[in-house]
């Protein structure tokens, strides 16, 4: 090592070295800005539209999920990696959950280890197989290529996972937002049940 470098969210192209501290208690770091997704901007993806506009009602707008995107340069040698916190709640009894994407490159595959919190990994690829895994601290679930994906809180606690996938991956939303998934998560007497999204076009 011939030069200290500052640890933190300042990243240079090409990469130095670096260590970036995330809380076990919240998933957040105080060095890196996390993005915020509040419920207007998930518009049109829970099942329940009367229960989503109602949330909004007055102006209220709540959090349903953050993240630590760091900004690595996408090349293909790269890893893009941070965590994802997504808040408990429902809107009607479907629970909060992440928007969901496919990877630009669809064949590209990611991981997502639990931190803390209680949730499911909701997944689909095109061929119309799906799946869910089970998120709790301690549990890594693997995302294979071609496969969407999407964090849902089953829990009363924030789910904090951290993830890592090739950087040069990329992020489909279109194709989730049009179609939606096959699936949805909710409530059913105080359990989580996967039942068919009657959105699914
Ligand atoms: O991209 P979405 O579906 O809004 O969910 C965000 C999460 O997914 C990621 O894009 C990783 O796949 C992270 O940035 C974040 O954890
Ligand atoms: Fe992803």
């Amino acid at each position: 090592m011939t030069q200290t470098h500052a640890t933190g969210p300042k990243l240079a192209n090409p990469l130095n070295p670096f260590t970036l501290y995330f809380s076990l208690n919240n998933g957040l770091s105080d060095a890196a800005p996390s993005l915020k997704r509040h419920l207007s901007k998930m518009k049109g993806m829970y099942a329940d539209d009367e229960a989503y506009r109602s949330l909004l009602a007055d102006g209220a707008d709540p959090l349903v999920y953050e993240f630590h995107e760091l900004g690595i340069p996408e090349s293909d040698g790269n890893l893009a990696f941070g965590t994802s916190i997504v808040y408990p709640g429902k809107v009607g009894d479907e629970y909060y959950m992440t928007k969901g994407h496919f990877h630009t490159i669809l064949d590209t595959a990611e991981v997502y280890y639990c931190i803390g919190g209680k949730g499911m990994m909701l997944m689909e690829n095109p061929e119309g197989d799906w799946d869910v895994q089970e998120f709790a601290p301690g549990k890594a679930v693997y995302v294979p290529g071609r496969y969407a994906h999407r964090s849902i809180n089953t829990g009363h606690e924030p789910l904090i996972t951290f993830y890592v996938f090739r950087a040069d991956a990329g992020h489909d939303y279109g194709t989730i937002e049009t179609k939606g998934y096959r699936k949805i998560v909710v409530e059913r007497d105080g359990q989580p049940a996967v039942l068919d999204n009657p959105k699914w076009k």
